[in-house]
């Protein structure tokens, strides 16, 4: 048997649309696998009752086949489904882990990020590996052709979850399949400003790299009270706010010494619009870990 705890991951982080992602040091999912003839799903915790157990549609069944390792896999979510906090990943990258170390496979964690990227396949149409990739190596990531970088650092971060559901699948209907060439050059500068900030641990450019005016204002649309929860993030001290993966969640980096108070503006605002909401205080954490 292993137990394995993978984090929630944050996506795109605004300038890195399918290319940057994070790890944050809570929420977590925790899978435990036990060798079987078949593979079997059960799930509990956070938004279970929308988590399919079969093995076909859950993303775990896909790991495990991938794995050619045939589980009973007990998933406990802490990350609920469809939040754009990576909770399809969290599960996926745990049961790689686990699976690799159930079955001896002998993958190492940047070998086992596109078997994850299997799992993501299954809900979102696409093996894409942003989520996966922080949830297994922690830190920040950049993930590119198939090759990821990661980049330790630490940077305070609020993630704040409305009760409102948006599909991963759903939300990359409405990106636009164009860009004018100010706005792509606008985007290479903040990603290239949002990247050197993660390699010195300093908020204030992660924030202002974080602004992306292609996929995020689409995005923000599907979110009931954005503009009113970013304003309020930003008047309360964040150096920057955008779309957590592919929504509904809100990212925002700030100081230390400032998370409490972005995070109750946020959630403030929420309420202001009628949405309740949970905020997590967090900041870039560690990868899946064995228990
Ligand atoms: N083990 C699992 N954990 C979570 N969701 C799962 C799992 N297996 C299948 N799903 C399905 O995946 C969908 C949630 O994945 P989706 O990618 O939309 O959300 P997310 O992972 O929270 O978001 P994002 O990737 O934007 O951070 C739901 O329809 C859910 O039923
Ligand atoms: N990069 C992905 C992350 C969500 O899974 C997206 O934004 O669609």
């Amino acid at each position: 048997m292993r137990t394995v705890r993978a984090p929630a991951t944050s996506a795109n982080l605004g300038s890195g649309f399918d290319v940057f992602g994070v790890a944050l040091d809570r929420p977590a999912d925790v899978v435990r696998v036990e060798k079987a003839e078949k593979t079997t799903i059960e799930v509990t915790g956070a938004g279970s009752q929308y988590i399919p157990e079969d093995p076909e549609k859950n993303v775990v069944g896909a790991v495990a086949e991938a794995l050619d390792a045939p589980a009973h896999i007990r998933i406990d979510k802490g990350v609920r489904p469809s939040s754009g906090l990576g909770s399809s990943a969290a599960s996926s990258a745990a049961a790689a882990l686990a699976l690799n170390g159930l079955y001896d496979r002998g993958y190492s964690r940047q070998e086992l990020v596109p078997i994850a990227a299997e799992g993501e396949a299954v809900v979102s149409g696409e093996a894409h590996s942003d989520n996966v990739a922080p949830a297994l190596l922690g830190g920040f990531t950049v993930a590119r052709h198939g090759a990821v970088t990661p980049v330790e650092t630490d940077i305070p971060l609020v993630a704040c979850l409305p009760e409102i559901a948006v599909s991963t699948r759903d939300a990359r209907r409405v990106v636009p399949s164009r860009a004018d060439m100010d706005d792509v050059v606008h985007t290479v500068g903040s990603a290239a400003t949002l990247a050197v900030g993660m390699c010195r641990s300093d908020p204030e450019l992660v924030g202002a790299g974080m602004d992306e005016r292609i996929v995020t204002p689409a995005r923000a649309e599907l979110i009931t009270g954005y503009d009113d929860v970013r304003d309020a993030a930003l008047a309360a001290g964040a150096t920057g706010v955008t779309v957590s993966g592919a929504g509904p969640s809100l990212l925002a980096v700030c100081r230390g010494t400032d998370r409490a108070r972005v995070a109750s503006a946020m959630l403030d605002a929420f309420e202001d619009v009628g949405v309740d909401a949970r905020a997590y205080q967090t900041k870039v954490g560690a990868g899946a870990t064995f228990h």
